[in-house]
């Protein structure tokens, strides 16, 4: 537990081990964040948790230690709809960052345009209770029939709400990308019930990505996963095309559960055990979806 004098969280290690396995050249960590610095991009009044500064130089400077070439910062809910700290560390990567938004449901073509400018290339939709006070599924709806070109919604669940969700990933217009595979039970196995529910989602339709991330959320063993891991390799398998991974770095909420960043970037060989699926996981996919115009054929 690292709690600052004024009451700021710390949920990331100081000291993240470099990982034995070596990325491909290329490498995108698709699913990361940057909190403040709060005296430049203050938080928003409806935060729920309040953590220490985890700015773009911290970012850039892991991104380096673990091996990767490129992120994707997904706006933390912390930050509420205003993204200029997400908007701030893209413009400082020299181009190897791009970003998910989080917006008002009411944004204008104007706004969206603006984002699209500064790097963002989708939006996030946020289900989970102890993070956003409401999530309208209808105002969403409304807003992914108009996005940007190439813009895709990420939306974050857990398991026990996938089925009353059905209707809406199902009426969602654009490529649709989960946080975290909908955070199954991974202790139940590659066939459980979590696990075979999400393949339904999968099957159902061939625009659906995955980030097969977090163990350290997910695993109920810790580390080094090996539940998670059992779980989670029969799907980068399957889905081999639409997986995406990520560090998830500064870990928001996990302050009691801090991962060692190098100890995550371990599990990826045993997720994906070929380096053809490693490549796809790493390099091909998220260059796809994140930067499309880079993509020869
Ligand atoms: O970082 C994640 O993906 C997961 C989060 C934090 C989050 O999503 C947010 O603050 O927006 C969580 O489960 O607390």
């Amino acid at each position: 537990m690292s709690t600052d004098e004024n009451g700021r969280i710390r949920s990331w290690t100081l000291t993240p081990s470099t990982p034995r396995y070596v990325p491909p050249a290329g490498a995108v960590d698709a699913h990361c964040h940057v909190f403040g610095p709060m005296a430049d991009f203050p938080f928003s009044p409806k935060a729920k948790y309040l953590p220490q500064d985890a700015g773009p130089e911290m970012l850039f400077a892991l991104r380096d230690q673990l091996g990767f070439a490129r992120n994707v910062i997904v706006q933390a809910s912390c930050h509420g709809t205003d993204n200029a700290a997400t908007l701030n560390a893209i413009g400082r990567s020299e181009g190897r960052a791009r970003g998910v938004a989080v917006v008002d449901p009411a944004i204008s073509a104007e706004a969206l345009a603006a984002l699209h400018e500064g790097g963002i290339r989708g939006v996030r939709f946020n289900f989970l209770k102890r993070l956003v006070d409401d999530a309208p599924k209808d105002k969403f709806l409304e807003l992914a029939a108009r996005l940007p070109a190439g813009w895709h919604v990420v939306v974050y669940f857990e398991a026990d709400i996938l089925a009353e969700l059905r209707p809406f990933l199902d009426a969602i217009p654009v490529p649709v990308v989960i946080d975290h595979m909908g955070r199954p039970d991974v202790a139940q196995g590659p066939d459980g019930a979590d696990m075979q529910a999400f393949r339904v989602l999968l099957d159902s339709r061939d625009d659906i990505w995955v980030k097969t991330t977090c163990p350290d959320r997910l695993s109920a063993q810790g580390e080094p996963y090996d539940d998670f891991v059992a779980a989670v390799a029969p799907l980068v398998e399957a889905y081999q095309d639409r997986v995406l991974w990520g560090t998830d770095w500064p870990h928001p909420n996990m302050e009691t559960r801090i991962p060692d960043d190098g100890g995550l970037v371990d599990v990826i060989p045993r997720i994906a055990p070929t380096a053809a699926l490693q490549h796809k996981l790493l390099v091909a996919n998220p260059m796809r979806l994140y930067w499309p115009e880079e993509v020869v054929g």
